[in-house]
């Protein structure tokens, strides 16, 4: 896992967000996002993370539970240590409220948020009488003197103090007074946000925008809001919040969080400064976030979501023929924003359901003018959908179907075809010699006029036979050196009768020895699994070559 933030421009991070302290954005992520089952941090992750967090802008990154975890302490210590190093974020501990019955200087928990040295602390609290009564078991008047006092006694030793009000929501519709005698037991004694939290996520928007509304007109108070995500509505209830008057939202990168998550900080980013119009980043931050969300998977050990709204792979993919109809005159047709704003790209994919348009854009891409060339257009259109429905793949393909349109372009002009190398014929042997499964294959081609036969082992059938092939045209086409195949998928389509299947093979190469080390996917599609990968691995070197060659046979 990389533990080393990528380098950033270190000046620029002194920026603050042009509404300063009157807007918070609060960074959970190392706290609440580590809470996600699956995500295990360690002290150099974190360390990672919050260089990244600040790079991209936000105002406080939470960085854990000082004195409940020895990771934790031990982040806080060496980030105090020097080994953390932040441009215009504020480091935050979070903890809980002094033990009932216990003077707040002498609650251990306490003290470890001092000993964090972090200059802001984050309380979590009781404000629902149900929870007072029944989780904390103490009586509601103690849970107040609780708050107070914990508050009280980090504000006195110089911390400023934000209140987590656990399941305010929840809490407000049983007894609403007792939330609010929270909140101002907290600001009373020196808190500066009151952060009403859905902890069990179970607000509706409009609900949440009408507690907060009241609650801000009752108080006056600066509140915060912290919103799960156990219904789907985290990042809609965060910004219900903040059109109800909240000023403090506390999110997580890539919605990470304790059950279904927590709201998506990068959506929330998005909808605040983009529709909002809330400049709550420092300025030319927002087309960090695809970078910064992420890295920030990697760092979590998950998979980045291609469908995550904003900083998604897909998230600016159209498939729809009828969109690239669109797109074609204007991409503010179907998108909701220029993806360059957020850091990402916009993307046409080839599939069935492909119009002449969505061929005449994703040529664009690979740099080829269609436009008056409607009939190579048309005939494209018809050869995908028919290939699709046979079971060939285009999208995750986007160089066979690169391929694919080359040659057309090559006959519609009447160029000769000249293929890099033919096929003679291969054979793959599979043998098991005792417990030992071994493959071998020989492939016989033409190649730069010669007739070359070469035989290969391999831990696999498809292993051997790209080592045969590669080792057949290694004289004649050094181009392929440092072509490696980095991924292999094979997957059975419609298959009622076993063996009768059609075979759909996706093979990733990279030119190791290129600049950028460039990918790409080529696709083969076959009854016979063996024929279906040496059709997408000659895409495959066919495509490495360049697009001066034709394809081969
Ligand atoms: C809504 C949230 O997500 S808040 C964040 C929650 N995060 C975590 O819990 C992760 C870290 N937690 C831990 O490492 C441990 O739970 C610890 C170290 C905090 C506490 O561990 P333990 O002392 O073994 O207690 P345990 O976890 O069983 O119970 C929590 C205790 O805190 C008390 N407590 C809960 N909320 C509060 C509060 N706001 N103020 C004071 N005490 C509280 C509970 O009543 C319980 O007290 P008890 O031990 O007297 O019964
Ligand atoms: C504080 C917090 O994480 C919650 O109430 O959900």
């Amino acid at each position: 896992m990389t533990t080393t933030a990528p380098a950033s421009p270190r000046s620029e991070l002194l920026q603050l967000s042009p509404l300063g302290d009157a807007f918070h954005v609060f960074d959970t992520t190392l706290r609440d996002g580590a809470q996600r089952e699956g995500i295990t941090y360690s002290v150099a992750d974190k360390i990672a993370a919050a260089t990244l967090l600040d790079e991209l802008g936000v105002g406080f990154i939470e960085g854990g539970w000082p004195g409940a975890m020895p990771k934790d302490t031990e982040f806080f210590a060496r980030a105090a240590a020097g080994e953390l190093k932040l441009g215009s974020a504020q480091l935050v501990a979070f903890g809980s409220t002094r033990k009932a019955g216990v003077r707040a200087q002498d609650d251990l928990q306490v003290r470890a948020l001092l000993d964090s040295r972090a200059p802001i602390v984050t309380l979590v609290a009781k404000s629902d009488v149900r929870h007072v009564e029944r989780a904390l078991r103490t009586t509601l008047e103690e849970n107040l003197r609780m708050v107070g006092d914990t508050v009280a006694f980090l504000v006195a030793e110089g911390r400023r103090v934000f209140l987590d009000c656990e399941h305010f929501f929840d809490g407000y519709r049983a007894d609403r007074d007792y939330g609010l005698r929270v909140a101002e037991a907290a600001v009373t004694a020196g808190a500066d946000v009151v952060v009403m939290c859905d902890t069990n996520g179970g607000m509706m928007p409009i609900g949440l925008h009408e507690v907060v509304a009241q609650v801000k007109e009752r108080t006056g108070f600066r509140l915060g809001i912290h919103c799960q995500d156990d219904t789907g509505c985290a990042v809609a209830n965060t910004i219900a919040a903040v059109q109800a008057g909240a000023t403090h939202v506390q999110c997580t990168a890539n919605g990470y969080g304790e059950r279904a998550g927590n709201a998506d900080l990068f959506a929330v980013l998005g909808n605040l400064v983009v529709k909002l119009g809330l400049p709550v980043l420092p300025p030319d931050r927002l087309p960090e976030m695809v970078r910064v969300s992420h890295a920030l998977a990697e760092l979590a050990n998950i998979a980045p979501d291609a469908h995550q709204a904003y900083v998604g792979s897909s998230a600016f993919s159209h498939k729809a023929g009828l969109h690239a109809s669109a797109i074609k005159v204007d991409p503010e047709l179907y998108n909701h924003l220029n993806p360059e704003v957020v850091g990402n790209d916009m993307h046409i994919l080839i599939t069935e359901m492909a119009g002449r348009a969505s061929v005449e854009l994703k040529a664009k891409e690979f740099g080829l003018d269609l436009a008056g060339l409607p009939e190579v257009v048309s005939k494209v259109v018809d050869t995908v959908k028919a290939r699709e429905a046979a079971g060939w793949s285009y999208e995750a393909a986007d160089a066979s179907f690169e391929l694919l349109l080359r040659d057309e372009l090559a006959a519609a002009r009447g160029e000769a075809v000249t293929a890099p190398f033919t096929l003679e014929s291969y054979r793959v042997i599979v043998e098991r010699a005792g417990n030992a499964v071994q493959s071998e294959a020989t492939v016989k081609v033409h190649v730069g006029g010669e007739r070359v036969i070469r035989t290969a082992e391999g831990n696999g059938p498809v292993n051997a036979l790209d080592s045969a092939l590669r080792s057949a045209l290694a004289d004649h086409l050094p181009a392929l050196d440092g072509v490696e195949l980095i991924d292999y998928k094979v997957r059975i389509l419609a298959g009622h009768a076993g063996t009768d299947s059609v075979t759909r093979v996706l093979v990733a190469s990279a030119s190791t020895k290129a600049a950028g080390a460039p990918e790409w996917t080529t696709v083969g599609v076959h009854t016979n699994v063996v024929e279906a990968s040496w059709q997408a691995l000659v895409d495959s070197l066919v495509y490495a070559l360049g697009p001066t060659v034709q394809s081969s046979s």
